[in-house]
């Protein structure tokens, strides 16, 4: 192929000196099976082993050395926090080895974008790491996971791909992880940002178009070697008629933190502000994110943020912000320091 001004192939190097990328599996649709080539919505997710999904995919021994590890096998709709932090000691104790150059992880969709964010916000490495899934499942009609799976192996192993972050690779694009988010529930296009992907991945070769400007892997302040335990953060969502009920019970079930996924600017019903106050005077941090999914909160518009001690989550998505907050709380950070932090990251 001729060679094009920033972009990278690493389809013509021989075997030896292919870059070794392992890929993480943790389930999902990628590795889903359905009863029929019509099913692409109706399917049980995560029952197709890695070894059997790298297999079945030649095509990557022309892109890359690539070993595979099953670290989980569920459906990303039921991640946890252990799983998280299960995944992330993984990813950090692999990139530190020397003969490792990159990672993939596949995931569900569903929770994806969560994941790739923690990744991006607590594993050190200027190794590019992937996240990937499917929306349907391999045995479905026009799958999209091998050829997905076949670019985050050639977004792993690609040298110009270093320093990135947490990168996700659906649909030829080549997302940010923070950023992104499954915006879509079905079609393969469903992963989208609002600021709009980094480049796209076509036929073995990258293409970009600009960089992550927030801090991310080795310019993080959180670090997944020296994180023992996620606080209990949760999220109260808003709408019409809304009562506290819900926040009683999270801060009576224990949460260290509430975010208030609130509609429009992240307005809270005048209803809602005593109960969040309440919960604030019995040690719960307030975050006011919006359940509307583009734009981004604005600070002391539609609640006085700096009187009430409370913290806006930018243009984080209340998942996403739940996130963040965690990873501060682990860190014993005040408001401030939080309110800083979702600038920042
Ligand atoms: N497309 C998918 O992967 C959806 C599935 N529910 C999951 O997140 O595991």
């Amino acid at each position: 192929q001729d060679a094009v001004p920033g972009v990278v192939t690493t389809a013509a190097a021989p075997a030896a000196a292919r870059p070794h990328v392992v890929v993480l599996a943790t389930g999902g649709t990628i590795a889903g099976a359905g009863a029929s080539a019509m099913n692409s919505a109706t399917y049980t997710a995560a029952k197709v082993p890695v070894d059997k999904l790298l297999a079945g995919l030649p095509e990557l021994s022309q892109v890359a050395r690539v070993s595979g590890e099953q670290v989980f096998q569920i459906a990303s709709e039921s991640f946890t926090n252990d799983n998280l932090l299960t995944l992330a000691r993984r990813v950090s104790q692999l990139v530190k080895q020397p003969d490792v150059d990159g990672i993939v992880v596949t995931h569900g969709t569903d929770t994806l974008a969560e994941t790739a964010y923690f990744l991006g916000l607590t594993v050190h490495t200027d190794k590019p790491i992937a996240v990937v899934g499917s929306m349907r499942p391999g045995t479905a009609l026009s799958a999209d996971g091998a050829l997905n799976l076949v670019n985050a192996v050639h977004v792993a192993a690609s040298k110009d791909a270093r320093g990135k972050g947490v990168l996700v690779t659906m649909n030829d694009e080549i997302q940010t992880a923070r950023d992104v988010n499954k915006d879509v529930n079905i079609q393969t296009g469903a992963f989208k940002s609002q600021w709009g992907p980094l480049g796209m991945v076509v036929e073995g070769r990258n293409y970009w178009f600009r960089a992550p400007i927030k801090r991310h892997t080795q310019q993080s302040e959180f670090n997944i070697d020296t994180i023992e335990r996620l606080p209990q953060v949760d999220i109260v969502y808003a709408y019409g008629n809304v009562q506290p009920t819900a926040v009683q019970a999270l801060v009576a079930g224990g949460a260290k933190a509430l975010i208030h996924a609130g509609t429009g600017n992240g307005s809270v019903a005048d209803r809602m502000v005593q109960p969040l106050r309440d919960a604030q005077a019995q040690g719960v941090m307030i975050v006011r994110s919006s359940r509307v999914p583009y734009g981004f909160v604005l600070r002391n518009a539609e609640q006085p943020d700096d009187k009430y001690d409370w913290v806006a989550a930018h243009d984080m998505r209340p998942e996403k912000a739940r996130l963040l907050t965690m990873l501060a709380l682990a860190r014993g950070a005040s408001t401030s320091e939080l309110q800083r932090m979702f600038w920042e990251y």
